[in-house]
């Protein structure tokens, strides 16, 4: 549904030079399927959103949604692609959530019949019933985001952008409107996803794509990901009587570290981590927690950030 080949976005940077906001970044995302977009500030991700929305033209390279070029057939893509933007921009405050959803379907050119028809069924499915004609600037940020989400939605595209959708949002509405992309991603809609967020990546993303400096690092499954990453594991485990303590500390790559019982073993590979498991089960210790890398030791590992906070 989204094919980018070598795009490539120069801003004028210092003294005329220009600057690279995107460079030569490719890749593919299937019908159906999440891809979220992960990289520090500056990185070039909503460069890249405006891009595939029809809104910024590329330098050089291609972009196609829905099988059209973003740069000959715009509104052809326009058609088949919904933005969902962060942040308190692109609602009308004094409307309601309904009034704000009849203007934008007006903009479009949806004929009114269809149009009441499609609000209606969008303000359903979004919870947004029992406060569609109420002013949105009296909503919270988490439906004033559902608001945004209808808007995208009122032409049923079969792709959305969404950029850093659940930015600002409380940790409840933040839940809610990532069961709503779940839902979307379940209908077969191809979501791509830009995200600072870690665990929202992993939660929603079928392939992450990790980004940095307008180029593109790394893109896989999270499995995938997570499996190059060569983070130390860590072992705990309670009880753990001083003989095996002992034996343990035995073991090449194996750093043993024990008090009272409470042990901590961290280890470099899954081979030592095998034989620290099998002799902890062989000892009867139940007791035992193995830590996994997560993304963020993946986010670590590729993009060495020091202003973005893990
Ligand atoms: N209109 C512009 N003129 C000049 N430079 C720009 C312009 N828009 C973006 N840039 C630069 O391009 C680079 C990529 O910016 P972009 O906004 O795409 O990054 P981002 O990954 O979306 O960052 P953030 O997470 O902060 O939103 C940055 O260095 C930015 O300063």
């Amino acid at each position: 549904m989204i094919e980018v080949d070598r795009l490539t976005r120069h801003y004028p940077g210092h003294h005329g030079l220009p600057k690279a906001a995107l460079s030569e970044v490719s890749f593919t995302v299937a019908k159906g399927e999440v891809l979220g977009l992960l990289g520090p500030n500056g990185a070039g991700k909503t460069t890249l959103s405006r891009i595939l929305t029809t809104l910024l033209l590329p330098t050089s390279g291609t972009a196609t949604v829905a099988g059209f070029d973003v740069i000959r057939f715009p509104r052809r893509v326009r058609h088949h692609i919904g933005l969902v933007l962060g942040g308190d921009r692109g609602l009308y405050g004094r409307l309601s959530a309904r009034q704000n959803l009849d203007y934008w379907a007006a903009l479009q050119g949806m004929n009114r019949r269809t149009a009441r028809a499609r609000i209606t069924e969008l303000i359903c499915q979004l919870g947004l019933a029992d406060r569609a004609d109420d002013r949105v600037e009296t909503f919270s940020r988490g439906m004033a985001q559902r608001v945004h989400l209808a808007r995208a939605l009122l032409s049923a595209p079969s792709v959305l952008v969404m950029d850093e959708p659940t930015n600002g949002m409380d940790p409840h509405a933040v839940v809610g409107f990532r069961g709503l992309i779940q839902q979307l991603r379940d209908q077969g809609t191809t979501v791509l996803l830009t995200t600072h967020d870690l665990h929202e990546a992993q939660q929603l993303c079928s392939r992450i794509a990790l980004i940095d400096r307008g180029r593109l690092l790394r893109v896989g499954t999270p499995q995938k990901l997570l499996a190059a990453v060569r983070a130390p594991r860590v072992v705990t485990a309670a009880r753990v009587a001083p003989a095996i303590v002992n034996s343990l500390a035995g073991i090449v790559g194996a750093r043993v570290q024990s008090r009272d019982g409470q042990l901590t073993v961290h280890v470099d590979d899954d081979t030592v981590l095998a034989t620290v498991l099998a002799s902890l089960v062989a000892a009867q210790v139940t007791e035992l927690t193995v830590a996994q890398p997560n993304l963020a030791e993946v986010y670590r590992g590729v993009i060495e950030d020091r202003e973005f906070a893990l």
